[in-house]
């Protein structure tokens, strides 16, 4: 790694001090297994993002940038498939599926932050890889998040405690926006831009679409939302920015969030290219994500 810095996982939560044992439910991850949690010890990128198909490719075309040399038969160091989500490692780099929205991801960080830290990892930085809805950003675009709004158009993400609203600011280390950005090389097809993301609990009126099931908005509506999240200078929608960054600032680990746009949502409401057109957008954000990593391993 090109920093010398020490930083290990440590979460705020001293009840995990005193479990005689613990079994991580939904990633199907016995944390009393010290031969399974010791294969995670050297990680130092975690990589997120919606499905599992996704992460899989990712996960190899990850290992194939930084030369993991696989053991064995299997084509990764540790991997796993479960109905709710799928991780797959390779040396460094874990890369693991959150589903669609943040109830969905905050059951998955919440388990991958302990095993971060029952495996004694240091130095650990988070990036969710997605796709987006751009606003005034061509398809193709990445997006690089400089902060997250929820409902409200306010910077937290919004969840509760015993009943009770919490709500936990979206911190952003500019550090890593910035070294991100500067993975970009002038030959690239494509731009990367900085900007906030609104970040919605639903697809539809969520996102000021009017093509959901049910619509209780004008057009006009639509174009006076979707104008207000521009002058806030928002210039992306997804669903997952404001847990990603405010969980993992929570807990003290460096995270971004890296957006391929698949859709103006000021041309159009759904994507209208071709499939291999949208493959192609999706692989812009991981292109950019795979070289900062790279540079950061010193390869
Ligand atoms: O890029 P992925 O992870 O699929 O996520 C985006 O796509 C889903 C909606 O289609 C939401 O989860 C949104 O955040
Ligand atoms: O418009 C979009 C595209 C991808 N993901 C979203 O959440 N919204």
């Amino acid at each position: 790694m090109a920093s010398t810095s020490h930083h290990p996982v440590m979460l705020p939560n001293k009840h995990l001090d005193h479990l005689d044992s613990d079994y991580l439910f939904h990633l199907d991850i016995p944390l009393n297994d010290s031969e399974i949690v010791s294969k995670f010890h050297n990680v130092k990128f975690v990589c997120i993002g919606g499905t599992a198909n996704r992460m899989e490719k990712l996960a190899l075309h990850l290992g194939q940038e930084i030369n993991f040399q696989p053991t064995g038969n299997s084509r990764f160091d540790y991997s796993f498939t479960n109905e709710r989500y799928s991780g797959f490692k390779v040396g460094p780099v874990f890369c693991v599926s959150h589903g669609i929205g943040t109830p969905s991801l905050s059951v998955m960080l919440h388990e991958l932050f302990k095993l971060l830290q029952k495996a004694s990892c240091c130095d650990v930085t988070l990036i969710r890889i997605g796709t987006c809805g751009g606003i005034g950003i061509s398809p193709g675009t990445v997006v690089i998040s400089t902060g997250a709004l929820t409902s409200g158009f306010e910077p937290f993400y919004t969840t509760s405690s015993l009943g009770k609203t919490l709500k936990l600011p979206t911190s952003v280390d500019m550090n890593l926006v910035n070294s991100l950005q500067g993975c970009r090389r002038d030959e690239d097809g494509f731009q990367v831009v900085l900007g906030k993301t609104y970040c919605t609990e639903d697809f539809y009126q969520g996102q000021g679409r009017l093509d959901g099931s049910f619509c209780d908005y004008s057009k006009a509506d639509q174009d006076a939302f979707l104008r207000k999240l521009y002058d806030l200078e928002v210039r992306n929608i997804e669903m997952e920015s404001a847990a990603v960054l405010a969980m993992a600032h929570k807990v003290g680990i460096r995270a971004a969030v890296v957006c391929s746009v698949i859709v103006d949502r000021l041309q159009a409401e759904l994507p209208t290219e071709s499939r291999d057109n949208l493959q192609a957008f999706q692989n812009n954000a991981i292109v950019l994500v795979g070289r900062h990593i790279r540079q950061r391993l010193n390869l």
